[in-house]
């Protein structure tokens, strides 16, 4: 996974250009008319400004009679008034619907996001690569997502319009339109000297973007407001905040610069381009071959020509900075997602099926991407039938690791994890998670109501949850809320939602996992917040709760995994000791010496006494 970056694909322009259309046909294909709608009234008005006045010209010098002259020049008024009416018209379509690509692409993002295996959510890369994906390719309406549709739609005008003026211009001298061609070469040849210098840069650019991101989201969450302040932690903020501006700002000036060299070589070409346009045409006069009309046609078509050759640069350079952020979209999307396809035999379906269950790790490592050794080395262990294991050890020694792998959120780097004797690479992670039943320490509330954040489910058994209330203690409290199961949580929808304490959140968690009803049960430290007298409950409760079932109970308080059919001892990702309480005590080893240790601590009841010894 640590290659992921190395192996992402690239997308030329052409790929990128199929991709976008694609979408487009699915979502708004009106937006080909618009484009289409839009290129050719804006050419009409383009002329329009061209021919007006050299019109009024020629019907002047023509000496043309009053109703004649007003006739046609109402008539070409009321024709760019048309025309601009219902170039506004199709313009507002067009850019209305030019949203929907961008959004589709936003959706295929958060679908893929939860799509692919909690692993490789958890890789830095892909994490990096969502957040480019999001910013460039549809964060907002400049992003990849839609100005692939304003870059498409202003170059179609553009070569439109400067086709007819190019035309126009070559009457007068073929001369000139080879010079035009020429600066439009120089200055496209510039743009595309820019556009490498972007594609090579944008990277490095979009890291301190996320960075600053990251310090000023966390500067105003709310959750960090109390470290922050305690810990005085502003300063920190600031110093970063500077300096990752301080380093925006040097990649904006030679972004800056970069860009001034190729616009100051395009304008050159520009400047010997007009030059030799008004030599001529000084020449023309005072050999007297032009006339008044004609003057003022190739005025008035020069400097349209400039203004649309910078155009036309504009949206060159829109479109193809479209393309290289859609580039990042694609290779998001790219990413490999949780495999759908159950490899089970029929046999390995009815031997699921047996419950209680067991779990065995046969020989398993595990090394988190980027990390330089394993968290997990070679572990084999049994969870028999029925059977409450208990993992202990010490702060980093690889538990809820363990049961990660066990529930199918890592796949081991080597190894084989088996339920029922099954191996679990033989399930989808969704057959995998359906026979878990979760309870972590740091599970999340949603902005949904109290019934559907223990169901998990649009419409919760509320009879079912009102048994489990009772059963992890949150009854009197739910009955005192006005709108009881009903009730929003949280306050980042609804201003009224209710909050929790930590204790009640872990005993909501512990009702999510009853509710589930999986076959396995892991409690992750599921007391750690609890006051003694409901954590005494729940140890009263819990050979009810796990009863029939196979269940992994984690926690750092020894005495309360005594009543464990087995206990591992881990350190270090090793298993150190195993068995009861009972002969673990007996060993006289690690295990016992850490009970000893915190059995003082808790009978003393007195912590300093302790730390004093
Ligand atoms: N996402 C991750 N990426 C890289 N390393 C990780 C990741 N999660 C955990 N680790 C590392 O793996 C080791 C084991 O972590 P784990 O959370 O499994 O330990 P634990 O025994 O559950 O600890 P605790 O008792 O503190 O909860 C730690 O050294 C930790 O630094």
């Amino acid at each position: 996974m640590a290659e992921q970056k190395e192996t992402r694909k690239h997308y030329s322009f052409a790929d990128n250009w199929h991709f976008y259309w694609g979408i487009v046909f699915k979502t708004k294909p009106g937006l080909i008319a618009a484009i289409i709608g839009i290129a050719i009234s804006e050419t009409l008005l383009n002329v329009g400004t061209i021919v007006l006045p050299t019109l009024v010209v020629q019907l002047l010098t023509q000496k043309s009679s009053l109703p004649y002259f007003a006739t046609v020049i109402i008539s070409i008024v009321v024709g760019i008034t048309v025309t601009t009416v219902l170039h506004g018209l199709v313009d507002i379509y067009g850019t209305d619907r030019s949203t929907a690509p961008r959004m589709r692409m936003a959706n295929y993002l958060n679908s893929k996001i939860m799509a692919i295996d909690y692993q490789l959510l958890e890789n830095p890369d892909t994490q990096q690569l969502f957040d480019a994906a999001t910013r460039n390719g549809t964060g907002w309406t400049l992003a990849g997502g839609q100005a692939f549709y304003f870059g498409v739609e202003g170059l179609t005008r553009d070569i439109l319009t400067l086709l007819v003026l190019l035309i126009t211009i070559s009457f007068f001298t073929p001369l000139i339109f080879v010079l035009l061609v020429f600066s439009g070469l120089i200055s496209y040849l510039m743009l595309q000297r820019y556009r490498r210098w972007y594609a090579a840069n944008h990277h490095t650019r979009d890291e301190l973007q996320r960075k600053q991101k990251y310090l000023s989201q966390n500067a105003y969450a709310i959750e960090n407001g109390k470290d922050v302040r305690l810990y005085q932690m502003s300063a920190w903020y600031h110093q970063h905040f500077e300096e990752n501006r301080q380093q925006l700002n040097h990649w904006q000036q030679k972004q800056s610069t970069t860009q001034l060299v190729s616009d100051l070589i395009s304008d050159f070409a520009t400047l010997v381009r007009d030059g030799f346009a008004y030599l001529y045409l000084a020449f023309q006069i005072i050999a007297k071959n032009i006339t008044a009309t004609q003057l003022t046609l190739f005025f008035t078509t020069m400097s349209q020509f400039s203004q649309l050759v910078s155009q036309f640069i504009e949206d060159l350079n829109t479109l193809q900075k479209a393309s290289v952020d859609l580039q990042e979209v694609r290779q998001f999307l790219d990413l490999p997602q949780s495999d759908t396809t159950s490899q089970l035999t029929t046999a390995q379906r009815n031997q699921l099926k047996q419950q209680p269950m067991t779990i065995q790790f046969d020989q398993v490592t595990y090394c988190y991407p980027k990390a330089t050794t394993a968290t997990i080395k070679n572990l084999s262990f049994k969870i028999d039938a029925g059977q409450k294991l208990a993992l202990v050890g010490a702060n980093g020694a690889g538990k809820t690791t363990i049961t990660q792998l066990m529930m199918g959120l890592l796949k081991p780097t080597s190894g084989r994890v088996l339920i029922n004797q099954v191996e679990t690479s033989a399930l989808t992670t969704e057959e995998q998670f359906a026979l878990f039943a979760p309870v972590f320490q740091d599970s999340i509330i949603m902005a949904l109501t109290l019934a559907q954040n223990i169901s998990m489910s649009i419409e919760p058994d509320e009879k079912r949850i009102w048994q489990i209330l009772k059963e992890v203690g949150l009854v009197e409290l739910v009955e005192k809320l006005p709108q009881k199961l009903s009730a929003p949580m949280t306050r980042y929808i609804d201003s009224d939602g209710i909050e929790f304490s930590g204790g009640q959140i872990q005993k909501l968690m512990l009702a999510r996992a009853l509710y589930k009803n999986a076959p396995i049960l892991i409690l992750d430290e599921p007391t750690a917040a609890l006051d003694p007298i409901a954590e005494n409950e729940m140890y009263r409760q819990y050979a009810a709760m796990t009863f029939a079932k196979t269940s992994l109970f984690i926690s750092h308080r020894l005495s309360s995994t005594r009543f464990c059919d087995n206990i591992l001892y881990l350190d270090h990702g090793e298993l150190h000791e195993s068995g009861t309480h009972e002969e673990l005590m007996a060993l006289h080893g690690e295990y016992a010496h850490v009970y000893e240790v915190q059995s003082k601590y808790y009978q003393t009841q007195d912590p300093e006494q302790e730390v004093a010894k």
